[in-house]
């Protein structure tokens, strides 16, 4: 039985700041209990702010960052190093910083493969992300059991690269390419709703006033074509992170 939580706080910067500070808190209960972590990054301003604020953190260095492996929940298909992949900015806010200071092993680094001459394709790309999630997963599994899966949402009730309506919605296996995101750029990679059902925490994390319809509508368990990111649910917990704004049109 999954229980859900909302938090609340006053403004993103503190949202950030919390969030950071619950996840470095997590890794370090999640360390105390098993080895390797791994945790699924989210791109989004929110997302990658609350990277930043653990970059920052004085608690950053009570993780064990040799034993953490990083994953993302969606990427942009772009050529690597494009300064909008969620892969950059979040090796920019924290990354780079673990791996040259902290004992973060490059090749805890899980990547979604970018565009380039032998990956034309987000098909191609998903397929090869599902492969390394297949190679760091339990017997008999497909991924790994994410002890924390981040994401943003957007104002449309997106979360990932699952979009309203769109057919990555029902994608079956564990990872998805994506065409025709209204969010630019339009060619994605995301894993599927059943990988995410995978992590034993999702936390959701929004802020802004744009964001507060949607969020009441998953808070309110609306349907998934219209509010995906009411799918995002984690085997044991699932973690709503709002700001006031992001939170004000819940019952
Ligand atoms: O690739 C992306 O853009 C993200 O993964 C996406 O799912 C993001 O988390 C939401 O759109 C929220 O983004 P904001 O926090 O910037 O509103």
């Amino acid at each position: 039985m999954s229980t859900r939580l909302v938090v609340v706080h006053p403004d993103p910067e503190v949202l950030a700041e919390a969030a950071a500070a619950r996840l470095l808190t997590r890794l370090l209960d999640v360390q105390s209990v098993r080895r390797p972590a791994h945790l699924v990054l989210t791109g989004g301003t929110v997302g990658i702010r609350t990277l930043a604020a653990a970059a920052a953190s004085p608690l950053r260095t009570a993780v064990d960052w040799s034993g953490v492996h990083l994953w993302w929940g969606d990427e942009r298909f772009l050529a690597a190093g494009d300064a909008e992949r969620n892969e950059t900015q979040a090796r920019e806010a924290l990354l780079d910083d673990l791996v040259a200071t902290s004992g973060l092993p490059a090749e805890n680094i899980h990547a979604v493969p970018p565009r380039d001459d032998e990956v034309g394709t987000p098909e191609q790309a998903a397929a090869l992300y599902a492969a390394e999630l297949a190679r760091f997963a339990p017997d008999g599994a497909s991924t790994p059991a994410f002890d924390v899966l981040l994401l943003g949402m957007g104002p449309d009730g997106h979360v990932a690269s699952l979009f309203p309506e769109h057919p990555a919605l029902e994608a079956p296996g564990w990872t998805v390419g994506v065409h025709g995101s209204p969010k630019p750029p339009a060619e994605r990679v995301s894993l599927t709703f059943a990988a995410i059902g995978r992590a034993e925490e999702v936390w959701v994390v929004a802020a802004g006033a744009e964001k507060a319809e949607r969020a009441a509508a998953a808070l309110a368990d609306g349907p998934v074509t219209t509010v995906p990111a009411v799918r995002a649910v984690g085997r044991h917990r699932t973690l709503w992170l709002l700001d006031v704004a992001a939170a004000a049109d819940r019952g």
